[in-house]
């Protein structure tokens, strides 16, 4: 593809992005789809290009208020062009103008915008430090107060693109088989820090083409999402639920530290999900686990199962803060039209009842992917001032490796510090003998 292809066809995605409600990958995914056409190397550009402009839209709308424009994918795209492509406005025109692009030509108040911001930079000093820092409104305060001095240098790690972490599934390949098949493709590809199956690569790749991949020899999960798994802790012959599984990343995980003996129950509200679950589990060749749909989080299942796991994890529904940095968009899907605290009250919903399942002397792993006191600490607190029968299990003593990563005694990863996504989790033992 021309440079001008290329540039032209983010558009082109970019807009697809903006009127979509589904998360970014499954829209870029439908679109590529179509698009068979174009080469690995391509694709590559026009995503790293796609997400770098979802992560400077905070900054390109304060440009385009200042000048007294709307909003629109197309205007977003001539500030970005304008102002990191740094594209004058005679390239602009020729871009958008030629014989056979697809997109319109400039108009003059078009033109008039991207000759205002030549020369201009991205950031401006009159930008409010939310703006800069592409902090939405609605997370603003309680990152603030969770972060206090480091909330700049928090929220600046929100904006770097993450790496690629890889997970070896034990049942099918080992890790170092998986280093030299990267290391054969010419990726920089080396043993993760933290986690004991994980491979961190570096370099741009088509990662649908690696055969592990479809093979089930290895999964795409973030290194927190890895460590989270391993504080459940389960051991081969445990009964474990994992109780909001959705497509089953940590199931997998759960299930390969199993070594396929004992059971788990993936569980979900949604059907979708479940399905997919089924489908990685058995394409990862574990035969231990089964799929459960929920009506709801107090389905009549739970009861009739009650005391009956050794582990029960709940990796809430949560507002997501702690992926921003892998999923841009994210931040700005405003939770508040679902209700922050319908989403709070949800999870304390989902954590009570889950809780129920746990056998005595056996461990409830509450877990999400916030930064929000609101959705992790808090909600810890509320459920052991409910339910006495449950202590907290210091992370020091599932995990003397993990402790020097805990805050207090939970686990707490964000971007900035652990270069792992954002995630929360706490380790919940019921003592021995039952209320
Ligand atoms: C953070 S996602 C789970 C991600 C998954 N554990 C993984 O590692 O890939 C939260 C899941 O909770 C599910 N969920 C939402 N409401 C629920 C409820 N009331 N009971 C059980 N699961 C629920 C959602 O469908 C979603 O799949």
């Amino acid at each position: 593809m021309t440079p001008t292809a290329r540039l032209l066809a983010t558009f082109d995605l970019f807009c697809a992005v903006d009127g979509d409600k589904r998360p970014v990958d499954a829209v870029t995914s439908g679109w590529f789809r179509n698009r068979r056409d174009i080469p690995d190397q391509d694709r590559g550009d026009i995503l790293e290009r796609l997400y770098a402009l979802l992560r400077h839209r905070a900054r390109l709308t304060w440009w385009l208020d200042k000048h007294g424009r709307d909003h629109s994918p197309r205007h977003q795209f001539l500030a970005w062009l304008a102002l990191m492509e740094r594209k004058s406005p005679e390239d602009v025109s020729r871009l958008f103008g030629g014989p056979k692009n697809a997109a319109t030509a400039l108009t003059k108040p078009e033109y008039n915008l991207v000759l205002r911001l030549k020369g201009c930079t991205i950031e401006h000093p009159d930008m409010p430090e939310a703006v800069r820092l592409e902090c939405p409104s609605w997370a603003e305060q309680s990152l603030r107060a969770r972060f206090g001095g480091a909330f700049a240098a928090e929220m600046a790690a929100t904006l770097t693109p993450p790496p690629v972490d890889l997970r070896v599934n034990p049942v099918k390949a080992t890790r170092q088989d998986m280093l030299q098949a990267l290391s054969d493709l010419k990726l920089h590809a080396e043993v993760s820090p933290l986690a004991p199956h994980g491979i961190r690569v570096s370099g741009r790749f088509n990662y649908a083409r690696f055969p592990a991949l479809k093979s089930g020899a290895v999964e795409i999960q973030d290194e927190g999402s890895q460590l989270v798994a391993l504080l459940v802790d389960a051991q081969p012959g445990d009964r474990v639920v994992d109780f909001c599984a959705g497509a089953g990343g940590k199931t997998l995980a759960i299930a390969a530290q199993m070594n396929n003996k004992g059971r788990i129950i993936a569980c979900d509200v949604s059907e979708g999900r479940l399905k997919r679950c089924s489908e990685r589990l058995r394409n990862a060749g574990m035969h231990n686990t089964e799929t459960r749909l929920l009506a709801s989080e107090t389905d009549k299942w739970v009861k009739r199962h009650k005391l009956g796991f050794d582990r029960v994890l709940v990796d809430a529904p949560c507002s997501g803060t702690g992926t921003w940095r892998r999923n841009p968009d994210t931040r700005w899907r405003d939770p508040e039209e679902n209700g922050l605290q319908n989403l709070i009250a949800l999870q304390g919903r989902i954590l009570a009842s889950a809780a129920r399942l746990v056998k005595p002397g056996g461990r409830l792993v509450y877990a999400t992917c916030s930064m929000l006191t609101e959705e992790n600490e808090d909600q810890v607190t509320a459920f052991l001032a409910a339910n006495p029968a449950f202590r907290l299990v210091p992370l020091g003593d599932v995990t003397p490796d993990l402790a020097a990563k805990a805050q207090g005694d939970t686990l707490s990863l964000t971007p900035a510090r652990h270069d792992t996504d954002g995630f929360f989790a706490a380790v919940l033992q019921r003592e021995t003998t039952p209320e």
